[in-house]
């Protein structure tokens, strides 16, 4: 059959969907309508059924599989020879399992396998499908319809993100061998994880929490384990927590950020209500002591690389010697989350401080900025400008945010 002409958007689409055989991929371009693009991944067969979105690194796809029908979403990470991807996209993997909350996805399995149209990898990530979209939707509706969302809405969305955000930041190591007790477990963790390992594991898991098939075409399952059994360490795919939990220091504050917090960034649940934290592919332990001038480079090259510029720290442009990056990083993206709720974009993404030739690093390293006109309380913009603190140690931490917050919500 000869092949259907195709607009260069849905060729551009295809080009990231070619999952399995390039004959597979052929039937696919000359039968765009009757076939659909499939996944095999350790005898399980799924079905793509459209592109959700697409971030810097990565492609999401909405999947169902074909033997139960459930949907997922599911997150596509190409990784060449030759690069760290494959172990950026288990950091990743590592982070979704490590911070276990109501408001944070969770992952429900992962798996490495060939690329078949090259030298590398692809890592694909099985994540819940979440139908609602997210905070950065609900603010593009509101630009576009020129509508405005409740303060006291936007409070419920913004206590939800902080709570995700509190559990990242007071993260204490596994307390030791044969528990799971970390912080989030105490602080009401959802144990919900009957849905998780959707793919059988008949080995243990390899030294890091994850093993993955070195080679071949045919698809190599990911050997995860998502839930420590009695009596294993708890790992949390960070060398320097495993350490101290085998040096009997388990139970210690490790304080992670998450690096890239934006709405686009939080998805919301079902019920439209619940916020949800996603995309940790930037998440990192938050407390980084920079010595030298080669350590401040790197955190800045980092930064630029993978925190959306609106929403990132004035010391995440400019990384001085001397200094230690810490948490702080994601308060001054919570004030600007919070901003945009409110006015439908970033402080630093507004026309005046284009208008007048500045850029946005120059308005975010003097904190400028300013609130348009509105019906939100003082009380409420006396919360953003707290955050939005040009030196973190003015800003408040995450408990003192969600204080502020709790209280405007009983207002
Ligand atoms: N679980 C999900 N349910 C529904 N849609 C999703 C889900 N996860 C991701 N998406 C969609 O895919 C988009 C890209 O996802 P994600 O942010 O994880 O990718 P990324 O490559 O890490 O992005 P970024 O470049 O922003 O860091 C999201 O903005 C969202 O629209």
């Amino acid at each position: 059959m000869d092949s259907l002409p195709l607009p260069q958007s849905v060729l551009h689409t295809l080009d990231n969907i070619r999952f399995y055989t390039k004959d597979a991929f052929s039937t696919l371009t000359g039968c765009l309508c009757q076939q659909q693009a499939k996944l095999k991944i350790n005898g399980r067969t799924f079905n793509i059924i459209r592109l959700l979105g697409e971030g810097g690194f990565s492609f999401v796809y909405l999947a169902q599989d074909e033997g139960s029908g459930r949907q997922f979403a599911l997150k596509k990470i190409r990784c060449p020879t030759g690069s760290d991807g494959v172990k950026e996209a288990m950091r990743e993997v590592e982070a979704y399992r490590r911070f276990k909350h109501p408001n944070i996805i969770r992952i429900l399995d992962s798996a490495v396998i060939q690329d078949p149209d090259g030298e590398g990898k692809i890592v694909y990530l099985f994540l819940p499908l979440y139908k609602k979209g997210n905070l950065q939707d609900i603010i593009n509706q509101n630009a576009v319809e020129n509508t405005r969302t409740p303060e006291k809405q936007i409070l419920r969305w913004f206590k939800g993100t902080c709570e995700a955000v509190r559990a990242m930041h007071t993260y204490h190591a596994p307390a030791s061998s044969g528990s799971s007790s970390n912080a989030q477990h105490q602080s009401g963790a959802h144990e919900d994880d009957e849905d998780d390992e959707m793919f059988p594991h008949p080995e243990g898991d390899a030294e890091g929490g994850y093993s993955y098939g070195g080679g071949g075409a045919s698809s190599v399952p990911l050997v995860t384990k998502n839930r420590p059994d009695e009596g294993d360490v708890v790992f949390d795919g960070d060398e320097e927590v495993r350490r101290s939990v085998e040096q009997g220091h388990g139970g210690m504050l490790v304080p992670y950020a998450h690096r890239d917090l934006k709405p686009g960034n939080v998805m919301l649940a079902d019920d439209g209500i619940t916020p949800i934290l996603m995309d940790f592919g930037s998440c990192v332990k938050a407390r980084i002591p920079i010595e030298n001038r080669s350590q401040a480079l790197l955190q800045q090259d980092i930064a630029a690389e993978q925190s959306t510029m609106a929403y990132r720290a004035p010391e995440l442009f400019d990384v001085k010697t001397g200094r230690t990056l810490d948490e702080k990083v994601d308060i001054w993206s919570l004030g600007c989350i919070l901003f945009a709720l409110a006015y439908s974009h970033s402080p630093f993404e507004n026309m005046q401080t284009t208008e007048q030739g500045g850029s946005i690093a120059m308005a975010v390293l003097n904190a400028r900025y300013k609130h348009p006109s509105s019906p939100y309380s003082d009380g409420f913009k006396k919360l953003i400008d707290s955050m939005i603190k040009a030196d973190p140690k003015d800003r408040p931490d995450i408990n003192q945010v969600l204080d502020m917050t709790k209280r405007l919500l009983q207002a």
